[in-house]
């Protein structure tokens, strides 16, 4: 087998020869361009061939996957070995979709304990959303409020708005931000005899989760009194003994276990508000959803595989071509949260620096990740995606069918204007054309001659589009699960761990310390100009 240093000389070769490939042409010269260079699991599409990349490329990318050992590492994850090798950890989120046999972990089957906290969830939000589950004073929760940030919150947030026409429980309200406007913006409109508060954190001593769970607590207890916190109190954690301090009850305590990663946690109890908005059925189906990627991932040849193919595709374009960042752009107001959740997901898990063993890394890493949906942003950003000096690939995210069928006329819109976009990012237009465009319109020779290079769009730029048929809990779930795998398939391509986090440490150790410099209780002796000058002015500012 090719070493992984001569897989990636052999790629950077190709592209040196890449001077002339234009994707224009590539479509001219090939009709089967499309079925070549795209892939489906049932309604799922995966289309690249907007990329600029041939079958040679392919064949040495998948070459660089065979030297960086994707297919084994993806099997050491499925078989729960510690792959988190710095936090000796496994990786087991896909347990948590997992139908049929054993999964185990350090020789233990987790899946009855995973079947276990389903269940228990699954009474739980029936009882909540059947209204047999009440408040302290006997009335019918109608607001659910979720405290939690990052992954306790990302995922359930994004897939409560991404499922809204399966949204037949009490509302959902999602509380993240440390900033009091949050919680107080939120708790305004809430009567507390009627809302439940769950508090989501794998560690429960999150600064943000905490403080807002106290002002929380704060709210019910003053209210309703301290007896009713009981009742109106629900938590999610793998720290089941810091629950238990916080004065929630067992009984309302869902676990989920530390080979269970924050940005991979929405299969697990963290989806509980979610669950309680859209029901255990349709909560399992998106776990079905996201197992059948799973299974996808773990059987298919590489060359049909939709998330070796993503994360080719991916490392193509961040490292062989160089392309800093990756715009995630759903055709979907409902996907409104999904940059957002893949931001984390992304950016967390591949924004390293050193690979496994500590060494820095020879290649870039992950990209940055960014994104909003269409149409939007085309009245945004997409001047930049077309005409800015920088290339960036785009990721359309798209359903043929919405759930509107009266208001068809929309969908067709949004999907014209999906398709419209990608092409136009492919195709561009040349100075000619730019020029007839203008005369034809009725313009002078010399005014025409003077606009059009304004008019100009290089294209050749590359965008990939992930199409299906309807977003429902299973799509939602495929959809997630193949951008989960995705970012795998890049971090053993990048030779990383994806499943650590210590780049989040340092702001947090050092926002504790200098609370009390900010509180006045300390001064900012020893700590540099800006930051004791900053401290200064605040607290002028503050005696007005
Ligand atoms: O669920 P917790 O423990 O409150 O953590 C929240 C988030 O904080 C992080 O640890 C990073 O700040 C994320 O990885 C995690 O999703």
């Amino acid at each position: 087998m090719i070493a992984y240093a001569d897989a990636l000389a052999a790629l950077r070769e190709h592209r040196s020869r890449f001077h002339s490939f234009d994707l224009r042409e590539a479509f001219r010269t090939d009709p089967q361009r499309f079925s070549r260079f795209s892939a489906s699991l049932d309604d799922l599409t995966l289309d690249y061939s907007k990329c600029a990349v041939t079958d040679e490329t392919m064949r040495l990318l998948a070459q660089l996957a065979e030297a960086a050992g994707v297919a084994g590492r993806r099997d050491a994850m499925f078989a729960g070995e510690e792959i988190n090798i710095t936090e000796h950890r496994a990786v087991l989120h896909t347990a948590l979709r997992h139908s049929g046999g054993p999964v185990y972990c350090k020789g233990r089957d987790v899946m009855a304990d995973v079947q276990a906290v389903l269940a228990a969830m699954e009474e739980f939000a029936s009882g909540i959303r059947s209204g047999s589950l009440k408040g302290a004073t006997g009335k019918r929760f109608t607001d659910v409020v979720n405290i939690g940030i990052g992954g306790s919150d990302l995922g359930p947030c994004m897939a409560t708005l991404a499922l809204a026409p399966y949204h037949d429980g009490p509302a959902l309200h999602y509380v993240s931000n440390v900033d009091a406007a949050h919680i107080a913006d939120t708790l305004a409109r809430l009567d507390p005899e009627t809302t439940l508060i769950i508090v989501a954190s794998k560690t429960f001593t999150t600064v943000e989760t905490m403080t807002n769970a106290a002002t929380a607590r704060r709210w019910v207890a003053e209210k309703l009194g301290e007896e009713a916190v009981g009742a109106h109190f629900a938590a999610v954690s793998t720290a089941l003994d810091k629950v238990a301090a916080f004065g929630i009850d067992q009984s309302r305590v869902f676990g989920f276990w530390d080979w269970v990663g924050g940005r991979y946690s929405v299969w697990s109890a963290i989806g509980l508000p979610l669950m309680i908005a859209v029901g255990p059925e349709n909560f399992r189906k998106m776990l079905a959803g996201a197992a059948r990627m799973d299974e996808h991932f773990r059987e298919a040849p590489f060359g049909q595989n939709l998330p070796v193919l993503l994360g080719l595709v991916g490392f193509w374009h961040r490292v062989i071509c160089g392309y800093p960042s990756r715009a995630i752009i759903p055709y979907d107001q409902r996907l409104a949260r999904l940059p957002a959740y893949l931001q984390q997901l992304d950016m967390e898990s591949n924004g390293k620096r050193v690979r496994l063993d500590g060494s820095p890394v020879e290649t870039p890493t992950g990209p940055i990740v960014w994104g909003e949906p269409g149409t939007n942003g085309q009245h945004a950003f997409f001047q930049l995606l077309h005409q800015g000096t920088d290339v960036i690939p785009v990721e359309f995210i798209v359903a043929a069918e919405g759930h509107e069928p009266e208001l068809r006329r929309h969908h067709d819109l949004l999907v014209a204007n999906c398709l419209a976009q990608a092409e136009a990012l492919m195709r561009g237009r040349t100075l000619e054309e730019a020029r007839a465009q203008l005369l034809a319109k009725g313009m002078s020779e010399e005014e025409a001659e003077w606009l059009a290079p304004h008019r100009v769009f290089p294209g050749n730029r590359p965008s990939v589009t992930i199409l299906y048929r309807k977003l429902d809990p299973f799509a939602l779930g495929r959809l997630v699960a193949l951008y989960e795998h995705r970012v795998f398939v890049e971090a053993a391509l990048f030779g990383i761990n994806a499943f650590d986090q210590w780049g989040v440490e340092l702001g947090k150790e050092l926002a504790t310390e200098l609370l009390p410099v900010v509180e006045g209780r300390k001064d900012a002796l020893g700590r540099d100009s800006s930051t004791a000058g900053l401290v200064q002015r605040i607290h002028a500012l503050r005696k007005g």
